[in-house]
């Protein structure tokens, strides 16, 4: 028996609805080693994992990409699309060709998605936008933008508002224009972490693929949970949820994949970035 990590291991949740169904069901008192939940914007999540202060968490898929060498990937976790995700929503206040070259005002709150519309803007569109950095609040964001880039519960609640903008959803821009699927989030380990606490490591996992299967089966407490938090209907939350992908598999990997090759080619990330997942020993009841 190992004498168990020298502090709680400390994992970072994001606070965001999309990552609800890997963490509604997952509690870290009942694990037999101590763990502390952190609960934060993606953004902070990222800074967080990368300077140590957390051991795990779900993190922008950029942020893992900037800094692979240094995690693991758990396996089959993520905050993925195939098209539509109705929450990485660019609202525009001027016509999409203006917007091009333009200037846009970025929610503090992403890197995914950041870098996803860099990708949009500049490869796809052939534009050079301007980027500014905002606190994620479309009225004072489009006040000197043209457009404005939300995520989250942030994107969703905008979306709500009679605003008058047009809208595009970057998932399915994304999915338009590759065919593939988008994956925003992946959830990360740190390596010396991993293999200083293993067992704890393999605990964690073991509760948040559970969380994710509860989930699967029945949405309403999320839902629920969704309408007193947020706001809208269950047609709404249901519907959200549906277009959204927990796995992590082949194609989600291949769409990570060329999402982090084009990113490169644009210079927004030095190299190339190997999706290297926790080593899982196999349960001994697959022998059986
Ligand atoms: C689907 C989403 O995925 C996310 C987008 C992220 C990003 O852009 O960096 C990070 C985590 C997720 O919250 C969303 O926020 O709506």
């Amino acid at each position: 028996m190992s004498d168990g990590p020298s502090r709680p291991m400390r994992i970072g949740r994001i606070s965001y609805t999309n990552a609800w169904p890997v963490f509604h069901h997952f509690d870290a008192s009942a694990l037999r080693e101590p763990a502390e939940i952190v609960s934060e914007l993606p953004a902070a999540l990222n800074r967080k994992l990368r300077q140590g202060e957390i051991d795990m968490a779900a993190i922008s898929s950029y942020a893992f990409g900037l800094s692979s060498e240094s995690y693991y990937l758990l396996p089959n976790l993520s905050v993925s699309a195939n098209g539509r995700v109705q929450s990485i929503l660019l609202f525009l206040k001027s016509p999409l060709e203006q917007v091009i070259n333009g200037t846009i005002a970025l929610t503090t709150a992403s890197a995914t998605s950041v870098n996803l519309l860099k990708i949009i803007m500049e490869k796809f569109y052939g534009g050079k936008p301007t980027y500014e950095d905002a606190e994620p609040s479309l009225g004072p964001m489009l006040e000197n933008a043209d457009a404005a880039l939300l995520i989250g519960d942030h994107a969703i609640r905008a979306s709500w508002e009679q605003h008058g903008y047009r809208v595009l959803d970057l998932g399915e821009v994304w999915n338009v224009w590759t065919g593939h699927w988008m994956t925003f989030a992946v959830w990360a380990v740190r390596r010396e972490a991993a293999e200083a606490n293993p067992e704890a490591v393999r605990a964690i996992y073991d509760g948040l693929i559970e969380s994710k299967r509860r989930a699967s089966e029945n949405l309403e407490p999320i839902v629920e949970k969704a309408m007193q938090q947020i706001g809208g209907t269950s047609e709404y939350w249901y519907n959200y949820f549906a277009n959204l992908c927990h796995d992590f598999g082949p194609q989600q990997k291949a769409g990570l994949s060329l999402y982090f090759r084009y990113a490169q080619e644009l210079g927004l990330i030095d190299r190339p970035v190997e999706l290297l997942e926790l080593p899982l020993p196999r349960v001994a009841e697959n022998f059986i």
